[in-house]
């Protein structure tokens, strides 16, 4: 059995918070709002698990009221999403990733956020793909307002 799923989100650049995408620390004036540490990525690609499960979103497995999980790193959180695809007999296939920002550059963080997930998920470093674009300077990204970041997972077993 195949299963994808997909996930999207956005977190809003504020002052005074450190930047984390992908589990990386990126060194940066300004860092993304939320309940949580606000790796967008991760809650993109763990929205995508849940997709692919058809167990809905974080938001009905991590609640952003729970004081219980504030400022939960969301590599736990990833982790926790994982488990649920493990103990249905999924492993993934491939995840294919965007983040969407038109500043910091992305790039040479790209592997380090590979290597994370890849550990997390359990799998290779080459089922593992991840892009970053701008978007030319237009709209809430392109006048640095925010990040963005989309997933797609397939997930298998047989
Ligand atoms: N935050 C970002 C955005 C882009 N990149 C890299 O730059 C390339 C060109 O971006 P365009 O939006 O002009 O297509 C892109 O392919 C990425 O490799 C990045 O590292 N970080
Ligand atoms: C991750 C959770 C929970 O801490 O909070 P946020 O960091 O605000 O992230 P978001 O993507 O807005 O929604 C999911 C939330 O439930």
């Amino acid at each position: 059995m195949i299963r994808i799923g997909q996930g999207f989100d956005v977190h809003q650049f504020v002052g005074n918070r450190k930047l984390i995408i992908g589990g990386v620390h990126i060194p940066y004036d300004k860092g993304l709002l939320g309940h949580s540490d606000a790796d967008v990525l991760l809650h993109a690609l763990a929205d995508a698990i849940l997709g692919a499960l058809a167990k809905g979103d974080i938001g009905r497995w991590f609640p952003d009221h729970d004081p219980t999980i504030k400022g939960i790193d969301s590599k736990e959180i990833l982790r926790k999403v994982w488990q649920y695809a493990t103990e249905e007999g999924f492993t993934i296939e491939n995840a294919d990733m965007t983040i969407i920002a038109q500043k910091p550059k992305m790039a040479e963080h790209i592997p380090k956020m590979k290597e994370i997930i890849a550990t997390i998920l359990e799998c290779e470093i080459n089922q593992i793909n991840i892009k970053a674009t701008t978007t030319e300077k237009l709209g809430f990204t392109g006048r640095e307002e925010g990040i963005a970041a989309q997933a797609v997972v397939l997930l298998s077993k047989w």
